[in-house]
């Protein structure tokens, strides 16, 4: 097996960490001052391994398999740019996001790009500094070819990375896309102050938004059940190592957040909300934290859209 990671985030480099345990691999990041150093600075503390080549070109990305780990927002076009070099590998994503141009998740992207390419998701509940730390972490890979996914499964598994395998590409990419919109609204209920218990009831219906959406889009409710789905969704709205999580923190209490920082579920909120209408799904946590993260709703008119709707059947 041969393997290599592109984008050198927090993510891409925690993968690329914990599979240097096993082979030699490659990882490709457009801005590299720091490879000099071998700590990358999104992923401070870690020590990046003899095994892990770090490279700025990207004709030195010859892997079979290939890991894209890059915003769900910019992957689309750094495949249309780079389908020349991926196209015929393994291609498997690691972003958590609906694609705003298309309305459509990585997998559809990679598959429109690179049409002779076996594509796969890996993802699922884990924090790339837990991974990167060797902590135990377990991942769903999704792969539509059972066969391939098996054998990529056992690929990138490692000692402390376990691979879970399904076939459901649509279930498993939508699980990790959606928990973030979710996240936020945790976030939010938190930072706002109210409460816990407001919370668990966000994390709930949420995951029945969630569910919803997903099953409209083709996927086995099962698999929202699993790793990729609520594993995913219960770790980042409880954590603050989440930064879709803190990012909510700071819309409840009207603190300013980090520009740049990658949070995934604000575009995919609007992504979520523009689907709502055309499958007749009801998306009320979705659509409002796309009101939010565009400013058309203010925090304190939040809870009252929320609390103010029809009594219903849970
Ligand atoms: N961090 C985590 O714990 C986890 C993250 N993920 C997912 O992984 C994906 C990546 O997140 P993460 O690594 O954390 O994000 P980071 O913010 O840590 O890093 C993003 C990376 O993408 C690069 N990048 C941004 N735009 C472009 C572009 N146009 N072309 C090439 N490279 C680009 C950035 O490069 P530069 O530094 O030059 O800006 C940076 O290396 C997300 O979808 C996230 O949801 C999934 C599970 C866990
Ligand atoms: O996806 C993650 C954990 O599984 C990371 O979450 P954040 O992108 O919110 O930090």
């Amino acid at each position: 097996m041969s393997v290599a990671v592109i984008g050198a985030g927090a993510f891409g480099t925690a993968l690329a960490v914990t599979l240097a345990s096993k082979a030699p691999v490659t990882l490709w990041g457009r801005e590299i001052d720091w490879a000099g150093t071998r700590e990358n600075p999104r992923l401070p503390g870690v020590a990046l391994p003899p095994a892990l080549h770090v490279t700025d070109d990207l004709d030195q990305i010859r892997a079979e398999t290939v890991l894209l780990a890059l915003p769900a927002q910019v992957l689309g076009s750094f495949l249309t740019r780079n389908a020349g070099l991926l196209n015929g590998r393994n291609l498997v994503s690691c972003a958590k996001g609906i694609d705003l141009t298309t309305l459509t998740g990585p997998s559809a992207l990679i598959a429109s790009a690179c049409p002779d390419s076996k594509v796969a998701v890996l993802t699922g509940p884990s924090f790339a500094a837990d991974i990167a730390r060797g902590l135990p972490t377990a991942l769903t890979l999704a792969c539509a070819d059972g066969r391939a996914g098996h054998q990529l499964q056992h690929d990138l598994s490692t000692p402390t990375l376990r691979l879970y395998r399904t076939t459901d590409v649509t279930g498993a990419e939508l699980g990790g896309a959606l928990k973030n919109v979710i996240a936020i609204a945790a976030g939010a209920a938190i930072g706002a102050g109210y409460g816990d218990s407001a919370r668990a009831s966000v994390i709930t219906r949420g995951f029945a938004e969630m569910t919803r959406l997903a099953t409209a889009l083709g996927a086995r409710p099962e698999t929202l059940t699993g790793l990729s789905g609520l594993g995913d969704l219960v770790l980042t709205c409880t954590s603050e190592q989440s930064r879709n999580f803190r990012y909510g923190l700071a819309l409840g209490a009207g603190r300013d957040f980090a520009a740049g920082t990658t949070v995934e579920g604000a575009a995919t909120a609007r992504a979520a909300a523009a689907l709502a209408p055309r499958l007749g799904v009801d998306l009320p946590v979705s659509q409002l934290v796309a009101g939010l993260a565009e400013g058309r709703v203010a925090m304190e008119h939040a809870l009252d859209i929320l609390l103010n709707r029809p009594l219903k059947e849970e």
